[in-house]
Formats: structure tokens, C-alpha cells, sequence
């Protein structure tokens, strides 16, 4: 029996008891290993912040390979149960394997909680080695949908009854003449609602005022997938323009102005609004989003897009501040207050088992998740450790080949460093 108390949520508040009862998937592959540096750093720091009034009860929840080995089952309904019970949790990475087999278990635990929002603030930390001239222009924060999208993993596979039974549909019933191969195609389904939209373009707007951002920006693909990412596009503006016209600023309206008015009228009422420090809400085609991201960084703030499209993004942006050992995340719902903090990386198999991976992703996780919960001196101890251990140039391998001058340490090693400068 865990000893601690539940972690409540009225009206959208949550409550957070001294001793929280806060359940962990450890993960496969190098999930073990950055589970046990990671829980040893959270546990010292909010030692170090708090005495012995406060203090994590951790309740190990079972996911992928290893509940499989124990209960013969991915993802036990206990699980599941456990997390909704607690609101708040924290896991390790995930193993989907590719071209057959189990569905994301990853995508699962979204879709059953309903975690609408990843959410994947990207930033520099001095000293990182980086593959740009000026990372420490990337600043942003990306809200990824969560729930639907390609991603929802509604597939047929070639030459199934059932991918058969679609493609016929289509071309006899839908008038559809675009199928190029339709013998051998598989066929994906990309479901992109108006209320999946608008609860998360609501959550990145509500964000960006409340964190003082500059930009809302929609990344889409909306020129070629019109009625789905276009739509997300669409909807996006409309949501800004509806339920925050007084603390936003949309590129339709500006579009709007140039209409009427003239392009110059439209550039001044955008400076004014800047000036009045509403946000301004703005979309960008994914491809040109991308090369945007490495030539002009800073001119990229709050990022809402597609389950997908985020997904690129996130190990894109990564890899401009160091890589996906250092980007943290989280799954949340606004709504009911369940969230799940995990990094933004994977499994990583080939360094399973060898004490070797940067423990980084999950450790600045669990400060997203210390923030959630309002236990600010420990989120901020952490930190601050991460700073002055990478200032001291002892990190894991994958800094260690890109630093001069660099000790490499193991990934236990690392979290004793970091234990040792908070
Ligand atoms: N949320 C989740 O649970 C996720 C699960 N996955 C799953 O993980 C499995 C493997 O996916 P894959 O595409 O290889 O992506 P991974 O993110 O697991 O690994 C890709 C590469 O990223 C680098 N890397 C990853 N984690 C770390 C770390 N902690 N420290 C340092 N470097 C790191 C390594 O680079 P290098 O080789 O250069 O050293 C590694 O080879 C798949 O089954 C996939 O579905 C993937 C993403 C998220
Ligand atoms: O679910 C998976 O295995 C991959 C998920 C992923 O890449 C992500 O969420 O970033
Ligand atoms: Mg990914």
C-alpha cells in the first residue's frame, strides 16, 4: 500500500496534498535506466526544497513490455483506472513496433484519458551543443492535438477484406478516381474535428496570455489537406476571434483590413495590437514552418498544430536546442486536470540496459510536472542543477561527442551530478 493521499481536482483546480500519490510507468528499453536517475533527482530536490514536509509517494503503474510479462496484458484497465484516480502521472517511454503488431500504447493512453494537449515548451540551455549558430533564439511551445489526426491509427492494411471494402466504398459509392493502385493500396483515415481544434487551439491562446507570448502560431498543411488541416486553420482563426477578441489579433483580421482598407492600414492595426500586447494569432504552412524554424527561430512563439505535424515538429525543434535528450512534455486535459508527463523521445533499444542515455527529457518532465502542480522550488532546483552541471561540461554521450573539453558520464552519473548541484 502506497502511503500518501490522492491529488484532487475541483472545478478545474487542482489540489495537491503534502504527500501525493503520484503513479510512474517506467517504460521499455531505456526507460529503466532514466526512471531510476530521474525519480532519484525529483526525490532530492524536493528534499532539499521542502524537509520532510513534503514528499512524492510514487505507485508504480504498469505499461507495455513489462505489464505484458507480468499481467498479459499492454495496457491493464487498472492502469488506466489508477491514472484517473491519481489526475497526475509520469512515464517512461513506450515501445510501438513498426509495421504490424500492438497499436501505440503511447497513443492509447491519450485517446482512453483523453490528454488532448501535448504539450512540448522547447528552450536552450547554455552550453548544449547544437547543430545551429543561434539556439538560444528557439523559445517556443508547442501544442500538439493529441487525440486525432492519421495518428488515431484508423488503418487498413493492403489486401484485407476490409482495406477492399473502403477502397470500393470510395470509388462506387463516393466517386473517387484518384485511388492510384487500388489493389495493393492500405488506406489511412485522418479524422480533424472542430472540437478537437477548438480545445486546443483555446488551451495554446489561454497559454500565451497567461505566459505573456507574443504569437499563437497554426502550422498546417491546409493548401493540400484542405478539409482537415485546412479546416484546423479555419477553425483556429474563428475559435481566436470569437471567445478572445479583446486579447487577440488574427492574421484573417488582417487579412481582412488589407481587403478594405489597404495593406499599410492592415501593418498599422497589427502594430497596434502588438503594442496592446494582444496575441497575435498567425498560421504557417508546415513545410515552410519547418525551414523557418532554422533560418528565422524568433519570430516563432506558441506553436498549435495537428497530432502528426507536431510530432515532426517536436523532434525537429529538439534537435535545434541539442537533441530529444534534452525535450520535455506532457498529455493534458484542461478540461478534467489528468495529465501524463513523458519525454518527447522514444525507447532508444540499442542503449537499453546500458546505464549510457541523457536522463534530461524526463527529469525536465517531472520539473513540468513540479510547475503543474505549483511546487515551484523543486521544478526550479532542478533546473537550475541541469544549467550548472551542463555550465560544468560533465553530461551523457550524446553532448559528450559534440563538446570539446566534455567529461562523459553514465546516465546514473549524470543524476548524481545533478543531485550534487542543487
Ligand atoms: N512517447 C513515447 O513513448 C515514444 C515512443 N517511441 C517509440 O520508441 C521506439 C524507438 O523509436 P525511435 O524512432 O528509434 O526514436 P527514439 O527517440 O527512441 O530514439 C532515436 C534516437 O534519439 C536519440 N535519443 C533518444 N533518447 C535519447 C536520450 N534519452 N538521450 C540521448 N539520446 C537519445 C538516440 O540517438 P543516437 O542514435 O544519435 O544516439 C536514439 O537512437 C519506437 O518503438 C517508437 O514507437 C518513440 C517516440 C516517443
Ligand atoms: O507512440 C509511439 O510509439 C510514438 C509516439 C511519438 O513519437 C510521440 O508522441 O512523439
Ligand atoms: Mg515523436
Amino acid at each position: 500500500m502506497t502511503q500518501g493521499e490522492q491529488i484532487t481536482v475541483e472545478n478545474g483546480v487542482l489540489h495537491v496534498p503534502d504527500h501525493p500519490i503520484i503513479p510512474f510507468i517506467e517504460g521499455d528499453g531505456i526507460g529503466p535506466d532514466i526512471w531510476r536517475a530521474a525519480s532519484r533527482v525529483f526525490n532530492a530536490a524536493v528534499e532539499k526544497a521542502y524537509g520532510d514536509k513534503k514528499k512524492i509517494a510514487w505507485k508504480e503503474v504498469l505499461t507495455g513490455q513489462k505489464a505484458f510479462d507480468l499481467t498479459g496484458e499492454w495496457l491493464p484497465q487498472e492502469t488506466l483506472d489508477a491514472i484517473k484516480k491519481y489526475v497526475i502521472a509520469i512515464k517512461g517511454p513506450l515501445t510501438t513496433p513498426v509495421g504490424g503488431g500492438i497499436r501505440s500504447l503511447n497513443v492509447a493512453l491519450r485517446q482512453q484519458l483523453d490528454l488532448f494537449t501535448c504539450l512540448r515548451p522547447v528552450r536552450y540551455f547554455q552550453g548544449v551543443p547544437s547543430p545551429v549558430k543561434h539556439p538560444e533564439r528557439v523559445d517556443m511551445v508547442i501544442f500538439r492535438e493529441n487525440t486525432e489526426d492519421i495518428y488515431a491509427g484508423i488503418e487498413f492494411e493492403s489486401g484485407t477484406p476490409e482495406a477492399q471494402k473502403v477502397i470500393n466504398f470510395l470509388q462506387n459509392d463516393m466517386g473517387v478516381r484518384k485511388i492510384r493502385f487500388p489493389e495493393t493500396s492500405g488506406i489511412g483515415i485522418k479524422p480533424v474535428s472542430k472540437e478537437g481544434t477548438d480545445r486546443l487551439v483555446r488551451a495554446a491562446i489561454r497559454y500565451a496570455i497567461s505566459e505573456g507570448r507574443k504569437s499563437v502560431t497554426l502550422v498546417h498543411k491546409g493548401n493540400i489537406m484542405k478539409f482537415t488541416e485546412g479546416a484546423f486553420k479555419n477553425w483556429g482563426y474563428d475559435l481566436a476571434e470569437k471567445e478572445f477578441p479583446d486579447q487577440t489579433f488574427t492574421w484573417k483580421q488582417f487579412d481582412a483590413i488589407a481587403a478594405e482598407k489597404g495593406k499599410q492600414a492592415a501593418v498599422e492595426a497589427q502594430k497596434e495590437a502588438e503594442s496592446e500586447g494582444r496575441i497575435i494569432v498567425k498560421d504557417a504552412i508546415a513545410d515552410n514552418f519547418l525551414q523557418q524554424i532554422l533560418t528565422r527561430p524568433s519570430e516563432y512563439d506558441v506553436v498549435a498544430t495537428m497530432n502528426l505535424d507536431g510530432d515532426y515538429i517536436s523532434d525537429a525543434l529538439a534537435a535545434q536546442v541539442g537533441g530529444i535528450g534534452i525535450a520535455p512534455g506532457a498529455n493534458i486535459n484542461y478540461e478534467t486536470g489528468i495529465a501524463i508527463f513523458e519525454a518527447t523521445h522514444g525507447t532508444a533499444p540499442k542503449y537499453a540496459g546500458m546505464d549510457k542515455v541523457n536522463p534530461s527529457s524526463v527529469i525536465l518532465s517531472g520539473v513540468l510536472m513540479f510547475e503543474h502542480l505549483k511546487w515551484y522550488e523543486p521544478a526550479k532546483l532542478i533546473t537550475q542543477a541541469i544549467e550548472k552541471t551542463i555550465e560544468s561540461k560533465v553530461v551523457t554521450y550524446d553532448f559528450a561527442r559534440l563538446m570539446d573539453g566534455a567529461k562523459e558520464v553514465k546516465c546514473s552519473e549524470f543524476a548524481d551530478e545533478l543531485i550534487s548541484h542543487l
